[in-house]
């Protein structure tokens, strides 16, 4: 198996360790939410630093560089801008003036009833042109009072224009927006985007991507995107490229928005990054590189990490093969396999290094290619050989993960510490039940937190107890995460989860305690200690992953991680979601290795002004390969990250 450059690699040279380097490094790597972003805004603005000029400045060259890429110039450029009441239209307004100074045909349609003031003066007196779409608008030079008729017509007018333009600069909201697009910016997203839904062609590599005028470029956000969580909650209009100010938003990292944005290139204002916490951290190599245990002169297979495995069936027994397979090659010791004859067997003939049975583990991965008791419950013959198997499989996770199983949840034991008027009526379930001694159930919970970590993936997911503490890691994808949140009181189906996946992740570790990694082009993993909340997500799986067994191979990866950080897990619970993303992020290069793909599911941002870091284009989607394809690829990816 052969790779040349990879953006790994860059990615890696890229995080020396200069102070230049690192703020770089942030500032592609995560995002902030709106709250965070206006509170970094807020003392340069007291400056008096023309965050919108230089906004629009950037706005417009990027327009330009696309432009001149392209080849596509001359005098008869029409530029759309599409320009909402906020300070968002503002920025589009001034972009706009830039244009029309060039010489280029700038027309403004305002989608509410105000334009921000200065921005349009500049526009106007540049040479841009005006169209209103709201009968009670209140700006210079344009009507007002018009029929409903008119109004519908000056809308088709206007869709028409912007269909017909070089570029179209969305600049209806940004992050100011509330909820899914209203009246005259949701009537014209709807005609010229999507209503809600994902674009079709995210896996296309860039060559195909934007030959179509208009070119989109979305101001700060794809107007109408949910900036803080990720969501598509209503009309949009998909952006071939988005100019991002002053730090990257969640909905640039999560899905499915982040699939609506194009390619994405950041303003850095120069905020005081570190003075707000990032709501999403995206996996780069330095970072899954964390996680990786080094080996050391003294070490014994047992120091290195024993990952034990209960997975595989004897209806799946190729889960047993490749989540042993995965673990056994991702940097530990060894692997004990607990399953059945048939897939202890295969595990054996694919593994001969595997032990098979109990001992001290660091670190557990259970319930892969092991039916979900759940669905298949009602029709369970008793006398049935698989049954009678699959029971062997989910009696041992069962009785594995009560010892796992909080008396209550954890953030009530977490506000316990503080208060000493303890209530046992504050215990929400489990193993705390009426009549039993207090302290019993303490030492219970504490010898659950001394429990080895955990990746509870597939018909495990069903096993889960109420509360668990963090080290417990879900691996579910959608429709088993939509599975366990209906068990948990929250019916959704996996279309639901797919719509909603942050808030799906976050609720999901909220009820359990446990860290979710949520599978997906993108991967989210959400974990919650001491009430707040961690988010990471790793894009850097291609899409031809999504194949047979690649969630037996992720739950292999992850579990040796752990093993592996069994020590520093013990110290500091906080860095589970970190080793879990990571796994995610190994998962995945593995995958690129193994198709030969350049293709992710998130390419980072360009950083405006840094004119030789372009991010690597993307040209090729790969050949087809299978999960055993991913595991042969895993040692690659220890070399690249060191
Ligand atoms: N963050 C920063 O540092 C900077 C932000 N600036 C820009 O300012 C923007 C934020 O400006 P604002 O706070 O004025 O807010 P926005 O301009 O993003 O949004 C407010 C406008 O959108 C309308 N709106 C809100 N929700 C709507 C919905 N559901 N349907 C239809 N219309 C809706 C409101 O009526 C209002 O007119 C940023 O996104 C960015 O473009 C830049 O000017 C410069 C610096
Ligand atoms: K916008």
């Amino acid at each position: 198996m052969a790779f040349t450059e990879s953006q790994a690699d860059s990615e890696r040279n890229g995080a020396s360790s200069t102070a230049a380097t690192e703020r770089m490094q942030t500032l592609l790597y995560a995002a902030w939410d709106t709250a965070a972003v206006r509170s970094m805004e807020q003392p340069l603005l007291a400056q008096g630093v023309p965050l919108m000029t230089m906004a629009a400045q950037a706005a417009a060259r990027t327009v330009l560089g696309v432009l001149a890429d392209k080849g596509i110039d001359g005098d008869d450029l029409r530029v759309t801008v599409l320009a909402g009441a906020g300070d968002n239209g503002g920025d589009g307004l001034y972009a706009g003036a830039y244009l029309a100074a060039r010489g280029y045909e700038v027309t403004a349609i305002a989608t509410g009833r105000t334009l921000h003031a200065s921005a349009l003066d500049r526009f106007v007196q540049s040479g841009g042109r005006v169209w209103n779409l709201d009968p009670s608008s209140d700006i210079p030079g344009c009507p007002t009072g018009f029929t409903a008729g008119e109004a519908g017509r000056r809308l088709e007018a206007a869709v028409n224009y912007a269909r017909e333009s070089h570029v179209v600069l969305d600049a209806m909201t940004g992050i100011g927006v509330t909820g899914a697009l209203r009246g005259i910016p949701a009537a014209l997203a709807s005609s010229l985007g999507l209503d809600g839904e994902p674009p079709e062609d995210i896996a296309v590599p860039d060559a195909q991507r934007t030959t179509e005028l208009p070119i989109v470029v979305a101001i700060d956000t794809p107007s109408g995107v949910g900036v803080d969580d990720g969501s598509l909650p209503g009309a949009y209009i998909p952006a071939d490229y988005t100019v991002m100010f002053g730090a990257m938003k969640p909905c640039a990292m999560l899905p499915p928005a982040a699939y609506a944005l194009g390619h994405v290139t950041l303003v850095d204002f120069g905020f005081d990054l570190d003075s707000a916490d990032p709501a999403v951290e995206m996996v780069n190599a330095p970072f899954a590189a964390e996680a990786i245990r080094p080996c050391q002169k003294e070490d014994s297979k047992y120091r290195r990490g024993v990952v034990g495995l209960v997975t595989g069936s004897d209806q799946y027994p190729g889960a047993a093969v490749l989540t042993s397979l995965a673990a056994a090659h991702s940097n530990i010791g060894m692997v004990r396999y607990m399953g059945p004859s048939r897939p202890q067997d295969l595990v054996l003939h694919a593994l001969p290094e595997a032990v098979i049975g109990k001992g001290r583990v660091e670190a557990w991965g259970v319930g892969s290619g092991v039916p979900s008791t759940f669905d298949e419950h009602q029709e369970r013959d008793e006398e049935d050989a698989d049954a009678v198997q699959r029971d062997l499989q989910t009696s041992t996770i069962s009785a594995l993960l009560a010892h796992y199983a909080l008396s209550r949840a954890e953030d009530v034991l977490d506000d316990e510490e503080h208060d000493s008027s303890r209530s046992p009526e504050r215990y929400v379930t489990g193993r705390f039940v009426d009549g039993d001694d207090l302290a019993d159930a303490e030492r219970r919970d504490e010898a659950a937190f001394a429990m080895p970590p955990i990746v509870v993936d597939a018909g495990a997911l069903d096993l889960l107890p109420a509360n668990v503490p963090s080290q417990v890691v879900l691996t579910p994808h959608a429709g088993e995460l939509a599975r366990l949140l209906t068990r948990l009181g929250h019916a959704m189906d996996a279309d639901d989860v797919t719509a909603r996946p942050l808030y799906c992740a976050k609720l999901a570790a909220r009820l359990t305690g446990a860290t979710v990694l949520l599978k997906g082009a993108i991967t989210i993993v959400a974990g919650s200690f001491g009430g707040a909340m961690r988010v990471l997500v790793s894009g850097r799986a291609p899409a031809c992953l999504a194949t047979a067994g690649a969630g037996d191979v992720l739950t292999g990866i992850v579990a040796a991680l752990l093993a592996q950080q069994d020590d520093q897990i013990y110290e500091d619970p906080a860095c589970v979601p970190e080793i879990a993303a990571a796994g995610a992020y190994l998962h995945g290069r593995a995958a690129a290795i193994a198709s030969g793909s350049d293709q992710r599911g998130w390419v980072r941002p360009r950083l405006y002004g840094a004119e030789d870091d372009y991010p690597l284009p993307v040209t090729s989607t790969g050949h087809p390969i299978v999960a055993g394809d991913v595991i042969d690829a895993i040692p690659f990816v220890f070399d690249e990250l060191g």
